[in-house]
């Protein structure tokens, strides 16, 4: 794949926080943060809830690094990362694989909880699909909830403003890289909690791109973001639904090819695919090779309602990803 080499050299030209993860190839697994918080998600189709799911960008994310990180022969049941997450008591999914592994912090509020509702019209593979409405709202999480030792990688992956600034720039002190979805960084929410978005440029956390390694949005999200600004500061990863996703750096842009898929639930793609992607950079592989591990999790990902379940056969596709 021709667009292999390039993004890595431009990326390793910068010397900036990419090398630390591309660098790791071979090496002893290593530690990662998650940081944003486990949700309900009831989806709503023709005005009936069709499913009541697991949800929660952390959720997705673990689920993909448990199945797609690199570590030791003799762990094989845990991938070597720590998930800092809120919940409230009214929290239905204690006992699902994701958070029984890296329990949540209990707070006094409610767990985090969106309504989805899907159009019934075909979507087309950029227009939204589905209205967001955040009916419930956990507590942010903040600085002191991060546990106080380094990480080699960090995932700031709020879905409802948990992840505060401060929060942010701490995990950025924590983590020798830092791969931030744009969802925990411009979404803002209406008297009635429907999901928009805020220019990224507007916000407290513009300060920190120069210290992000990678910034991930949707083509939703990616206007309010200003991938031409944001690429001089970090590397912008742009994903497109069914088409796959396009990485954008300074001086340069890739486009990685998309897995098929059948798609049932588009919940927890953007997840999925950025914790895909983080995996392969652990692995060692180029960013746009990366980025194919995480379009091959994005499909996944859709593929099912709710959190995914990886069969033995289709993490053998990862399996040759990573090592061909
Ligand atoms: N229908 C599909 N077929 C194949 N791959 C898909 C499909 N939808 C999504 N993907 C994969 O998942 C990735 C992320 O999808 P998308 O761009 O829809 O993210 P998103 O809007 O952030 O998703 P969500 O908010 O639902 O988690 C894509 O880049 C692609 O690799
Ligand atoms: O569980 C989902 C998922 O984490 C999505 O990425 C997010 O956009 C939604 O808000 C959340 O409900």
């Amino acid at each position: 794949m021709p667009l292999a080499a390039e993004p890595v050299e431009a990326l390793e030209e910068g010397g900036n926080q990419q090398q630390l993860l591309l660098a790791t190839k071979g090496g002893p697994a290593l530690e990662g943060l998650v940081v944003g918080s486990y949700c309900h998600d009831v989806l709503i189709r023709g005005g009936r809830v069709v499913g009541e799911t697991l949800g929660g960008a952390a959720a997705f994310v673990s689920n993909v690094l448990d199945a797609a990180s690199p570590r030791e022969e003799e762990e094989q049941e845990a991938a070597p990362f720590v998930v800092v997450s809120k919940v409230g008591r009214d929290f239905a999914y204690a006992s699902a694989p994701a958070p029984a592994r890296r329990p949540p912090l209990l707070c006094a509020s409610p767990t985090t909880s969106f309504h989805a509702q899907f159009s019934e019209a075909a979507a087309s593979a950029h227009a939204p699909d589905r209205e967001l409405r955040r009916v419930r709202a956990c507590d942010p999480i903040y600085p002191a909830d991060l546990p106080d030792r380094r990480f080699a990688y960090g995932l700031a992956v709020g879905v409802a403003g948990e992840v505060l600034p401060e929060t942010l720039e701490r995990m950025i002190r924590l983590c020798r890289a830092v791969l931030v979805d744009a969802q925990a960084l411009i979404r803002a929410f209406d008297a009635d909690g429907a999901v928009c978005h805020v220019s990224l440029e507007d916000t407290p956390y513009a300060r920190l791109l120069p210290r992000v390694a990678f910034l991930k949005a949707s083509s939703e999200e990616a206007p309010y973001v200003g991938v031409e600004t944001a690429r001089r500061r970090c590397c912008v990863i742009v994903t497109e639904g069914r088409d796959g996703c396009r990485l954008f750096w300074d001086g340069g842009e890739a486009r990685v090819a998309p897995f098929p898929a059948v798609q049932v639930d588009p919940t927890g793609a953007g997840d999925s695919f950025l914790a895909g992607f983080a995996a392969g950079l652990l692995w060692g592989l180029p960013a746009t090779d990366a980025a194919l591990l995480g379009n091959f999790f994005g499909a996944a990902a859709v593929s099912q309602v709710g959190v995914p379940t990886f069969h033995p056969k289709m993490l053998q596709t990862c399996d040759y990803i990573v090592k061909s």
